[in-house]
C-alpha cells in the first residue's frame, strides 16, 4: 500500500506525514518538544533537561533516563552489527563458563548435525549476512524448509518431541537476562548526591560544633537530627528505588512475553514467542512484532520497519528478492508468512537483549520539572547562607557584633583565639542551618512515590500503565476519543443477519436456500479472501476458527453454510492478494482458477463495496443488473445499522487471465479491479455493549470529561452503538453536527474543523488519519485529549497518533494530550 497509492484517496483521505517528514517539521528550538521519552534523540532530551534546569540529572530518580547508558546502548547496537559473530562467540563463551560454575559440571556442546541436514552455524550466517547465496543453495525457501522438516503451508508437528528436538539443535528464542541492580546498589547511589552531600557535611559540622561548644550530652541534638533527616532520605529512596525497579522488571517480563499466532501442523495456535522454535511458520500481519530471524514463505505488499535494529527509520518491502526478516522489526505494512530461521541469542536482537540491562528510560516532565525546580531551590538556598555567612562574617571581625552589654565581641589582638573560634563556628551554625531548611529534599521523593502509587493502584484495577507520564497526564484530561470495537464492544461477533442476492435468508446460515452457483462463489471468496484460518480437527472434535473478530465470524457463517475450507482453497491459486486495513476497509484477492478463469473477490465495508457494484444474482442465479435494486440494498443496510449490526458486504467479478500481469513484478504492483462488481451477499454482525461501559462514560461526564466515539464502523451502526452505551442520550441528541461522517469531517478546513471538533460526539466511517484530524482540532480548542483504542487493527494508527500529537504545534506542556492504551 504504502507508495503505491494516491495521496489523496477517497476513502481513505490524505495520508498521514511518515516519520521522516515529521522530524522536518519539529522545531529545533522548542526543548520541549518532546514526543516520548522512549525514542527521542539524545539531543533533544538534553536540551529539555538544559531548559529545565536540571544540572543534577540523576538525583533522587533512579528512574530517570541515564543519558550515558541510553547513548551507550546505541553504540552498543552498532557494534553488534559489525561484530555479532565475535560477541556471539564470547557470549556463548560466558555462557557456557557461568553454567559449569553454578551447576559444576560440563554441559554439552549443543549438537550441530543429527536431526537436521542444515546446522545452526550455516543458518546463523546465513541471517546474518542475509546471504541470498546460500538459501538458494538450501533450494530456497521451499528447500531450506524441507531440511528443517517443516511444511511451508502447515507448519511444524509440534509434539513435544519435536519441539525439544529444535530447540536442541537450534536453541530456544530465549536470552540470558542481565540482572537487576541489587538494592545495595541503590542504597549507594542514593546518597551520591549533591544536596544530600552538602546536608552530610552540614550535619558533620554541626554535631562537631554542638559538641564543642555544649558538651556531648546536650550538643549531638541539632547535628544528630539533621543526620537522621539525610539517613531516613537515603534509605525511602533507595527502598522506593529499589521497589520500583522491580516492579519495572515484572511489567517488562509481561510486556515481552507476547503470545503470538504460530501455524503448527495446519492450525494457528497461540504460543508464547519465547517458545517460538526454528523451522516454526508463522503469519505476519500489519502492527505485528517479527517474533525471530527468518525468511518470507509470501507475502503480499510486505513492507517492514526496521529502524529498531538498524537505527534507519525506514519502511523495507519484503519480496522474495529480499526474503531475510530481522527478530525484533515491526510489520509496517501488508501480510505474509515467515518461516523461522534463528532464535534467542542467534538473532542479533537477541544478542542485543543479553547485552543490556533493560532499563525502562523514561522520565516524566513533572519529575524532570521538579527536579530543575529543586537544584534551583538548592541553590538560591546555597547563596543566601554563602550572603549571610560572608556578611556576618564580615561584621564579626569588623567589630559590629556586639554583646549583650554592647561591648564588641572581636577586638583585634585582644580575644582569644577559643572565642574567636566559637564566634566563628555561631555564624557557621547560621549559615548551615539556612542551607538544611532551604534544600527541600522531599519535593521530587513524593511526587515519585505519588506517581508509583497511583501507578500501582490502577494496576491493581488491571490497567497496565507502561509510562509513570501516563498517570501525570491522565489526570487533567478533558475528553475521551474512545473507539467502538473492542473497547465499547466485546469484540465478540456473530453473523445474525444475512442478504444473499435479494433474498433475506432465515435462518442466516440455512444453505438449503441459496441457489448452489451463489453459494459456491461466496464461498469460494470467504475461503480466499482473509486473513483467518479454519482447523477441523481429523479427530471429530471441533472446529476452531482463528483471524480477527470480524473474519471469524463471517468465517464461521461459511462453515455452517457448508465451507470445506481447506479443499476450497486447493481449488485454485491466489495470484494477488489487496490484504483488508482500516484505511481502505476492503480488503481483495484475485484467484487463477482450474479454468483459465479468474476471479476477484472483495469484502468491506457494506455501502462501499456496494457503491461498486452494478450486478447481483437473483435467486434462480441469473446476473441482474443492481440499478434498481440498489435503494434496496441500501435500506437493507441502513436497517441492519440502526440494529447496531455491522456491515460487511463480499462481491466478486470475473477477470480476464489475459490482463492479469504475466511476471512477478508487474503482478506484484497489480492494482486488483475494483468496479463492475457482481453483489454475492450483505451481512449484519452482531457485536454487543460491553458490560458496564453505560456506566463507565456516566461516572466520566459526571467528572466533566467528554467522551466522544471514533469509529471505523458505519455511521448508523456508531450511532446505535452510542445510543446504547449513553455517549448519546436520545436520538434528539444525534443531529447533524454531532454525529458527522470521517469523510465529511476530512473536506472541512481547518478553521472549520476547529469550530465544530468540540461538537462532534460520534465520528463513523472514519480512517485513521480521520481520528487524527479530529483529535488535533480539539487539541487547538484548548482540550486534553486522552485516545483509547484496543490497537488490533489500528495499532499503527494509534502509533502515529502518539507521535504526531505530542511533537504538534502546540507545544505547551499542559496541553499535551496523552495515548494511553488500558
Ligand atoms: N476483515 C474484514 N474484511 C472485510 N471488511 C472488514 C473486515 N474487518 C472490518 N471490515 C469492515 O470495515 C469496517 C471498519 O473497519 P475498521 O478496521 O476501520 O474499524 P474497527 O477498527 O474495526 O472499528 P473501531 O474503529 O470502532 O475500532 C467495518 O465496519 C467492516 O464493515
Ligand atoms: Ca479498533
Amino acid at each position: 500500500m504504502l507508495g503505491r497509492e494516491n495521496d489523496n484517496d477517497v476513502e481513505a483521505g490524505p495520508r498521514l506525514p511518515r516519520e521522516e517528514e515529521e522530524e522536518d517539521n519539529v522545531d529545533p528550538s522548542d526543548p520541549f518538544d518532546v514526543a516520548d521519552t522512549k525514542n527521542a534523540s539524545l539531543e533533544t532530551l538534553r536540551r529539555w533537561r538544559q531548559a529545565a534546569l536540571v544540572l543534577n540529572a540523576t538525583r533522587r530518580f533512579r528512574y530517570t533516563l541515564n543519558l550515558k547508558k541510553h547513548e551507550a546502548k546505541i553504540q552498543r547496537l552498532r557494534m553488534i552489527r559489525a561484530h555479532a559473530q565475535v560477541i556471539r562467540a564470547a557470549l556463548l563463551f560466558r555462557l557456557a563458563g557461568d553454567r559449569q560454575f553454578v551447576s559444576g559440571k560440563r554441559v554439552a556442546p549443543p549438537s550441530l548435525t543429527g536431526d537436521y541436514a542444515v546446522d545452526l552455524e550455516q543458518l546463523s550466517s546465513m541471517n546474518r549476512d542475509h546471504d541470498t547465496t546460500s538459501l538458494q543453495q538450501f533450494g530456497g525457501v521451499k528447500g531450506l524448509s524441507d531440511l528443517l522438516k517443516t511444511n511451508s503451508e502447515k507448519g511444524i508437528a509440534g509434539d513435544d518431541a519435536d519441539l525439544s528436538k529444535r530447540k536442541n539443535a537450534f536453541g530456544s528464542n530465549t536470552y540470558p537476562r542481565k540482572k537487576g541492580r541489587t538494592f545495595w546498589t541503590f542504597l549507594w547511589e542514593a546518597w551520591q548526591d549533591l544536596t544530600l552531600i552538602i546536608l552530610i557535611i552540614a550535619a558533620a559540622v554541626s554535631l562537631g560544633l554542638g559538641i564543642k561548644t555544649e558538651g556531648f550530652e546536650e550538643g549531638w541534638y541539632d547535628g544528630g537530627s539533621i543526620a537522621l533527616a539525610v539517613l531516613l532520605v537515603i534509605m525511602v529512596t533507595a527502598v522506593s528505588d529499589y521497589r520500583q525497579s522491580l516492579q519495572f522488571q515484572n511489567l517488562n517480563e509481561e510486556k515481552q512475553n507476547i503470545q503470538i499466532g504460530v501455524m503448527r501442523d495446519g492450525r494457528i495456535v497461540k504460543v508464547s514467542i519465547f517458545d517460538i522454535v526454528v523451522g516454526d511458520v508463522i503469519p505476519l500481519r500489519i502492527g505485528d512484532q517479527v517474533p525471530a530471524d527468518g525468511v518470507l514463505i509470501s507475502g503480499h505488499s510486505l513492507a517492514i520497519d526496521e529502524s529498531s535494529m538498524t537505527g534507519e527509520s525506514k519502511i523495507v518491502h519484503k519480496d522474495q528478492k529480499s526474503p531475510f526478516l530481522m527478530s525484533g522489526c515491526k510489520v509496517a505494512d501488508g501480510v505474509g508468512s515467515m518461516l523461522v530461521t534463528g532464535v534467542g541469542i542467534n538473532t542479533e536482537w537477541g544478542l542485543l537483549m543479553a547485552s543490556i540491562v533493560d532499563d525502562t528510560g523514561e522520565e516524566t516532565p513533572l519529575q524532570v520539572r521538579l527536579n530543575g525546580l529543586a537544584t534551583f531551590i538548592g541553590i538560591v538556598g546555597l547563596a543566601v547562607a554563602a550572603a549571610v555567612l560572608t556578611v556576618l562574617l564580615a561584621r564579626y571581625f569588623t567589630g559590629y557584633t556586639r554583646n549583650h552589654d554592647g561591648t564588641a565581641q572581636f577586638v583585634k589582638g585582644k580575644t582569644k583565639v577559643d572565642d574567636i573560634l566559637d564566634g566563628v563556628v555561631k555564624i557557621v551554625t547560621v549559615a548551615v542551618t539556612i542551607v538544611v531548611v532551604a534544600v527541600p529534599e522531599g519535593l521530587p521523593l513524593a511526587v515519585t512515590l505519588t506517581l508509583a502509587y497511583s501507578m500501582r493502584k490502577m494496576m491493581a484495577d488491571k490497567a497496565l500503565v507502561r509510562r509513570l507520564s501516563a498517570c501525570e497526564t491522565m489526570g487533567s484530561a478533558t475528553t475521551i476519543c474512545s473507539d467502538k470495537t473492542g473497547t465499547l464492544t466485546l469484540n465478540q461477533m456473530t453473523v445474525v443477519e444475512a442478504y444473499v442476492g435479494r433474498k433475506k435468508m432465515d435462518p442466516p446460515d440455512d444453505a438449503s436456500q441459496l441457489h448452489h452457483l451463489i453459494s459456491s462463489l461466496l464461498i469460494e471468496g470467504i475461503a480466499h479472501n482473509t486473513q483467518g484460518n479454519v482447523y477441523v480437527p481429523k479427530d471429530g472434535g471441533d472446529t476452531e476458527v482463528t483471524g480477527s473478530p470480524t473474519e471469524k465470524a463471517i468465517l464461521s457463517w461459511a462453515v455452517k453454510l457448508g465451507m470445506k475450507f481447506d479443499a476450497v482453497r486447493a481449488e485454485s491459486t491466489e495470484l494477488h492478494v489487496f490484504p483488508f486495513n482500516s484505511e481502505k476497509k476492503r480488503g481483495g484477492v484475485a484467484l487463477q482458477m482450474t479454468s483459465s478463469d479468474v476471479h476477484i473477490h472483495w469484502k468491506g465495508a457494506a455501502e462501499i463495496v456496494l457503491a461498486s457494484c452494478t450486478k447481483f444474482f437473483d435467486s434462480d442465479g441469473h446476473l441482474q443488473s443492481i440499478d434498481e435494486e440498489k435503494d434496496f440494498f441500501k435500506r437493507a443496510i441502513d436497517d441492519m445499522a440502526a440494529r447496531s449490526l455491522r456491515c460487511v458486504a463480499i462481491a466478486y467479478r470475473p477477470f480476464d487471465s489475459d490482463k492479469v500481469p504475466g511476471d512477478d513484478a508487474g503482478l506484484d504492483n497489480w492494482v486488483l479491479p475494483d468496479e463492475d462488481l457482481v453483489l454475492l451477499a450483505v451481512v449484519g454482525i452482531k457485536d454487543p455493549c460491553r458490560p458496564g461501559v453505560k456506566d463507565a462514560v456516566r461516572i466520566c461526564t459526571a467528572a466533566g470529561v467528554k467522551v466522544r466515539m471514533v469509529t471505523g464502523d458505519n455511521i448508523q451502526t456508531a450511532k446505535a452503538i452510542a445510543l446504547e452505551c449513553g455517549i448519546l442520550s436520545s436520538n434528539e441528541d444525534a443531529t447533524e453536527a454531532t454525529v458527522i461522517e470521517g469523510r465529511v469531517f476530512r473536506a472541512y478546513s481547518d478553521k472549520e474543523r476547529e469550530q465544530m471538533a468540540k461538537r462532534i460526539t460520534v465520528m463513523g466511517r472514519s480512517s485513521p488519519s480521520d481520528k487524527l484530524l479530529l483529535v488535533q482540532a480539539l487539541r487547538k480548542c484548548g482540550e486534553v485529549v486522552a485516545v483509547t483504542g484496543d490497537g488490533t487493527n489500528d495499532a499503527p494508527a494509534l502509533h502515529e497518533i502518539l507521535v504526531l500529537l505530542w511533537a504538534s504545534k502546540e507545544r505547551k506542556l499542559q496541553r499535551k494530550a496523552l495515548t494511553s492504551l488500558s
